[in-house]
């Protein structure tokens, strides 16, 4: 690539917004490949993974962070400096807020956090775009705009988008990306994201294993990764990635749930697991999974920096 810090722009943007807001998925379809979990329940993005968008003109790195929240517990205060840090290092805030729901209180406090981090630009996105009528949505942006004014922050600019049609994903990328300073590529040409393998395996476990049970095990499961080698010993066409790795709860009860009966639903989740994995890698996966109890790890500091956090 011939580009010079003159004519080329790399950066980093965040994503900020409720829980459910959108935010994972808008990463993906900017990124265009599943790297950050995403789904229906509120706060399973527990890591800082970043999507890297490789453009001739740009290199627009996206920082995915968790919902900012009232902390209840360790793990929640850990999550909410885990954002405070990362709205303080990056180019441009986005602010997320889904078209599909009124602005409410947890947006105001999210908004007036973000209005602290003053020199930062911040772009609104009404995200969930196909869930409503154009005349809600000339409403909502409306009410963005509004927000904005009260809160002191004055928008870059005010996208709405649909993450999962599409609609506006490039213009989205448009606007961050006006937003960054010029400079030379931060990463390598075609890296995805830097976070390492382990997380995102142990996020597509964890995924996979509050499948069908997050109504009774929300946020009770934490997984840790012991072991990823390539098997000794395979042909060179037809290498087997070996993954040894622990499913954390909280409680005995909890491992019925989760194992099934006569292990069933583990074995479920395994395969489930990986495909995903497999998919991720493009390499064949030897998965074992193990399930063990770490009482009350969520108010455990020694166990939260066992797990990782
Ligand atoms: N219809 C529609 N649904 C969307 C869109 N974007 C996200 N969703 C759905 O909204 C839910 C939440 O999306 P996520 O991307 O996980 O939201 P998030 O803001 O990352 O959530 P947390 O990780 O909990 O903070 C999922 O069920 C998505 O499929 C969209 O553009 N249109």
């Amino acid at each position: 690539m011939s580009s010079t810090a003159e004519n080329f722009k790399a950066g980093f943007a965040c994503f900020v917004g409720r829980p459910n807001a959108g935010k994972s998925t808008l990463t993906n379809a900017l990124v265009g490949k599943k790297i950050v979990i995403t789904s229906s329940k509120p706060q399973t993005t527990r890591h800082a993974v970043r999507g890297i968008v490789h453009r001739p003109d740009a290199q627009l790195i996206l920082v995915d962070t968790p919902g900012l929240h009232k902390p209840r517990t360790l793990l929640g205060e850990r999550l909410n400096d885990v954002v405070k840090t990362t709205w303080a290092e990056v180019d441009v805030i986005a602010v997320c807020l889904p078209a599909s729901e009124k602005i409410g209180p947890g947006d105001r406090f999210l908004v007036g956090e973000a209005a602290k981090v003053a020199k930062t630009p911040k772009v609104a996105i009404a995200t969930k775009a196909d869930l409503v009528e154009p005349d809600r949505m000339v409403e909502h942006l409306a009410e963005i705009q509004a927000l904005g004014e009260s809160s002191g922050i004055e928008w870059a600019a005010i996208v709405p988008v649909s993450a999962t049609s599409g609609y506006q994903v490039d213009v989205v990328a448009d606007e961050l990306v006006k937003l960054l300073p010029e400079g030379f590529p931060l990463y390598p040409d075609g890296d995805i994201t830097d976070e390492p393998e382990e997380v995102l395996v142990g996020e597509l476990i964890r995924e996979a294993a509050l499948e069908g049970v997050r109504d009774e095990l929300p946020h009770s499961i934490a997984v840790t990764i012991d072991e990823m080698t390539l098997r000794e010993g395979r042909p060179e066409d037809k290498p087997l990635l070996d993954i040894y790795a622990n499913i954390f709860l909280e409680r005995d009860s909890q491992k019925g749930i989760v194992i099934g009966h006569k292990g069933a639903r583990l074995r479920d989740v395994g395969a489930a697991a990986r495909q995903q994995i497999e998919a991720l890698l493009g390499t064949p996966v030897y998965l074992d999974l193990h399930v063990k109890i770490a009482k009350n790890w969520q108010t455990d500091a020694k166990h939260l920096r066992k797990l990782g956090f």
